[in-house]
């Protein structure tokens, strides 16, 4: 589903400030596989999902998509295959906008002409449906402004959302850092639960390493921009948690 190959990212090329962010990196995921990423502070995660949303261009290298070479190809052209969900939630909603709103936008993120979409009742009761799903009594408050609610609430909202419309790759970029433990473990259970239910290809960057060991189906350290380790599979599923943390001894 998702293939870089050869990839290099240099910032600030020839200047004192120069960092070489992603070092020569191959990485092949595969359809429906759950990558968690993890990794010292500067060490290339977030370059990473930034390369693979489109949000930065490698310096060399390429990057195909479902069967297609997006290297060059913008952000906003790999929004029919991508959803991101960053660290902040406020971001990927409409603060003013009322639930029902951002979920209309949400399900128009890849149709742009058929503006219509999402005005009739049917729409409403669809949403309230997979809002419902959350058991977080959201269903009853959709006209309100998303902007009300609290951290947990909305990234768990922001999740449904990255299903409404075509979306095949879920990037999350640690999506509970600003969450409490409770709604942190919510969000993620809700997050591997639509992963399953919607056979998506997955990434999350994670400092978590309770979380890390809990989810995906692969776990990729990385370090000065290379990949350190690449585990799966039953490896994957038998990693403790202390191994885990050895990895940053
Ligand atoms: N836009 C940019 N301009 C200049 N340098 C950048 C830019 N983005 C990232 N870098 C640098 O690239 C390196 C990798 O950064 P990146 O944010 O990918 O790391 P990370 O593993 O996600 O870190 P963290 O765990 O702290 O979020 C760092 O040295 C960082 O300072």
């Amino acid at each position: 589903m998702i293939q870089l190959s050869n990839i290099n990212k240099t910032f600030n090329t020839g200047k004192p400030n120069q960092v070489t962010a992603i070092n020569n990196i191959d990485l092949d995921i595969k359809t429906g596989e759950f990558v968690v990423i993890v990794g010292s502070n500067g060490s290339g995660k977030t370059t990473l999902l930034n390369l693979v949303s489109g949000n930065i261009l490698p310096n060399s290298g390429s990057i195909t998509i479902d069967g297609n070479n997006v290297t060059r190809l913008p952000e906003h052209k790999r929004s029919k295959w991508i959803a991101r969900i960053f660290q902040n939630p406020l971001l990927g909603t409409a603060a003013d906008l009322s639930i029902i709103d951002n979920f209309r936008l949400a399900a128009l993120r890849t149709k742009a002409k058929n503006l219509s979409i999402g005005k009739n009742d049917q729409f409403k009761s669809l949403v309230k449906d997979r809002i419902a799903t959350l058991g977080m009594g959201l269903e009853d408050k959709i006209e309100q402004p998303i902007g009300t609610l609290s951290g947990g609430q909305r990234q768990a909202l922001t999740l449904l959302m990255s299903v409404m419309d075509t979306c095949k790759i879920l990037l999350l970029d640690e999506p509970t850092a600003a969450l409490d433990p409770r709604s942190a473990e919510n969000v993620l259970r809700i997050a591997d639960s639509l992963i399953k239910e919607y056979q998506l290809t997955a990434i999350l960057v994670t400092h978590n390493l309770k979380d890390a060991g809990n989810y995906g189906s692969r776990i990729i350290q990385m370090g000065e921009g290379e990949i350190l380790k690449d585990i799966a599979g039953t490896e994957k599923q038998s990693l403790h948690q202390n191994e885990l943390f050895n990895w940053f001894g």
